[in-house]
């Protein structure tokens, strides 16, 4: 049985990543791609999915059968190779008492700046620290495949422990044939194979098996260290070499310590800032630069409901602002592979672009519904796939404009292709921007003329236009620098005559409506009007009024018309969006009330859990974490509104309505 969203820890190695919760256990793993399926899928549904928990031996039996009363399974080895538990002789597993949970461990955070994860039991005998991570992969050759490791060492006295290990493969559907491969200098190697995948156990541990679980039992005492890893190997190809745990283990180090050298921001806020970054950096996908929106699938936005989306794909959205914060924070490499990415995946015709593709730019990411699993926490239908990467959104060629307009402001290398592919959009816009479209939050209702999405059409004109007054020589020839002038001002005047409410003094969630939308926050942020105009003023009180949570965190929009009928297509409610709260953060600095932007910030801070992740959402009613974790949508806003805040210092300084990039506090301050 799952956790909370918040229990769970993000280990990765920038191709895949695995949830671990507090009690041990890693309850989500997709191998060997973010997008693969799951071979461990307990998160959604329950340890018979697919787990692999090491923990105190009292602690981690009570979860679990019985080996000596369960049926005998994989691999059938005779008595004799049963584990010992080495001190004491006793070949005896501790009785479990049936109804008592899986032991949350006593502490738990990441070594230092990194993805490493170190829990910590005090258990009977003693203390054990159990270090979980995955290095980071060569992009080719023999050791190109994903491994988890995880290193139980010894703190204090002498405590005895259990690994259960149960894969199951293709989300928790596939039972693999589990066994024994004996290798040359006399040991042996345990491997589970099923179709095209193989994943291998090594550990310094004997191995059992029983009901269709892969046991092993030892004690660690102060001082020692004992190794288990998991490998994934595509299963017709010869095993993998067994890893070196410890040798990969400071290589790990390394490497994020390294990373986390090269971030630029040194303000108050570093802790949460690098946390983010780092957690940005593990979602994004090394060999071609996709960065997916986060790691799971189905996470549900309204626990028990149908609001469960997968999102291991790359929104151009969510991959675009994920890269301003990167360029913004000191992170070019990543910008440079993601432009590169775009390039790749929006290749040919304009009129054919996805708002969302897989990670190494697919297409085809048709939803469907994996009705064996009972979902989190029965939150059902659990999905793969997204039928959202059909849909049109208009914004998405405002935030594809923006990052590449920030990547040449900050210096990234020119790159013609990406220049011309920037021409290419606008020319579409031309042509499309008036039509109706289904907007930023994928609205699963009839398509409108969101407010957000002319914004965001706005701002790719705007950026492209002041790109090429920069650079007039790459000004396309025949009038057209003055044609998108006059494109640039006349959207302008529809949003502001059909998208404001002069009675109510707010823009509207669509031209003619009525609702609201928090989307309506980054009005003044990408500079469509100054801060200080009485239309954003307006609006972001109308916002704070009716959309924001009796915390004062910022819904989305509202889910039901006045009747009660839900206006997006889906049924049930939603929590508070974490980005728009963020957002909502920003604005109050801009505005001048700097004091209350600081205060609500401390708060979404303080909603994350104690390793600084943050799912999509917060459930104000039952005050915890909800929808897909960790996700960069939320990380992200979190990085800008503290370069803002850091920024602004004791106040914002001036409002500047028309040069958006810069205006960007943050940006000044760092890059
Ligand atoms: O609300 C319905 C939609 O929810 C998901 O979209 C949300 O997540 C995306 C990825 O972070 C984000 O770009 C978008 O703005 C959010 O609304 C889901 O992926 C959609 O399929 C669904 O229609």
């Amino acid at each position: 049985m799952a956790g909370r969203i918040e229990d769970y820890a993000l280990i990765g190695d920038m191709q895949t990543a695995a949830l671990v919760s507090r009690d041990g256990a890693v309850d989500w793993l997709c191998l060997p791609r973010f997008d693969s399926p799951a071979v461990f899928a307990g998160l959604l549904g329950t340890d018979e999915h697919g787990f692999w928990r090491i923990g105190p031996a009292e602690a981690v039996a009570t979860a679990l059968p019985h080996p000596a009363t369960a049926p005998a399974a994989e691999p059938a080895g005779p008595p004799a190779a049963r584990p010992r538990l080495a001190d004491t002789g006793d070949l005896r597993v501790p009785p479990p008492t049936a109804a008592a949970p899986a032991v949350p461990a006593d502490r738990r955070r990441y070594r230092g700046d990194s993805l490493i994860l170190e829990q910590e039991w005090d258990a009977q005998g003693g203390t054990v620290r159990v270090i979980d991570f995955m290095p980071p992969r060569p992009l080719a050759g023999k050791d190109a495949v994903p491994q988890v490791i995880r290193i139980v060492e010894g703190v204090a006295g002498t405590v005895r422990m259990r690994s259960a290990l149960r894969m199951r493969f293709s989300y928790g559907r596939v039972v693999p044939w589990v066994h024994r491969v004996e290798q040359p200098d006399g040991g042996h190697r345990t491997v589970a194979v099923a179709g095209p995948d193989s994943v291998w156990l090594d550990g310094e541990a004997d191995t059992y098996g029983r009901n269709l679980t892969t046991y092993a039992d030892f004690t660690v005492r102060a001082g020692e260290r004992i190794a288990f890893a998991l490998t994934w190997q595509a299963s017709h190809l010869e095993q993998p070499t067994p890893p070196d745990a410890e040798g990969l283990l400071e290589a790990t180090a390394d490497f994020w310590h390294d990373w986390v050298g090269q971030c630029t921001y040194q303000g108050p806020y570093r802790e949460a800032v690098v946390r983010s970054l780092i957690t940005l950096k593990g979602l994004t996908y090394a060999p071609t630069g996709g960065i997916v929106a986060a790691p799971t699938t189905s996470l549900p936005e309204d626990i028990g409901g149908e609001r469960n989306w997968d999102y291991r794909y790359t929104w151009l959205r969510d991959a675009a602002i994920t890269l301003s914060s990167l360029l913004r924070t000191g992170y070019r490499d990543e910008a440079k592979a993601w432009r590169e990415w775009l390039l790749r995946a929006v290749a040919g015709d304009p009129e054919n672009l996805q708002i969302m593709y897989g990670i190494a730019g697919e297409r085809e990411l048709t939803e469907s519904s994996l009705d064996w699993l009972p979902g989190y926490e029965g939150s059902q239908p659990v999905r793969v796939g997204n039928g959202a990467a059909g849909q049109l959104q208009l914004d998405v060629y405002g935030e594809v404009v923006e990052a590449l307009h920030l990547a040449h402001m900050t210096g990234l290398v020119r790159n013609d292709h990406a220049h011309h592919l920037q021409l290419r959009l606008i020319e579409y816009l031309e042509d499309h921007w008036t039509e109706p479209d289904e907007g930023i939050w994928e609205v699963r209702g009839p398509r409108r003329h969101f407010v957000h999405s002319k914004v965001m059409a706005w701002v790719a004109v705007d950026r492209t236009i002041k790109l090429l007054e920069q650079t007039p020589e790459d000004a396309p020839a025949g009038g057209q620098l003055e044609r998108w002038r006059e494109l640039r001002d006349t959207i302008h005047r529809d949003v502001c005559e059909r998208g404001y409410d002069p009675g109510r003094n707010t823009f509207t969630q669509y031209y003619g409506g009525k609702e609201l939308d928090a989307s309506l926050l980054l009005i003044p942020q990408v500079g469509f009007l100054p801060p200080d105009d009485k239309r954003v003023i307006g609006t972001i009180e109308a916002i704070q009024r009716e959309l924001s949570t009796e915390d004062g965190f910022v819904l989305r929009y509202p889910t039901h018309d006045e009747s009660g009928n839900n206006v997006d297509g889906l049924s049930g409610h939603e929590g508070a969006f974490l980005a728009c709260s963020f957002w909502l953060a920003d604005d109050l600095a801009m505005i001048g009330r700097v004091q209350e932007a600081r205060e609500l910030f401390d708060r979404l801070l303080s909603l994350r859990n104690d390793l600084g992740l943050l799912a999509e959402e917060w459930d104000p009613r039952l005050k915890r974490q909800v929808g897909n974790f960790p996700q960069a949508f939320s990380h992200v806003p979190l990085i800008d509104t503290a370069l803002r805040l850091t920024a602004c210092g004791g106040a914002y300084l001036s409002a500047q309505p028309d040069g958006p990039a810069a205006d960007r506090a943050g940006e000044q301050a760092t890059v």
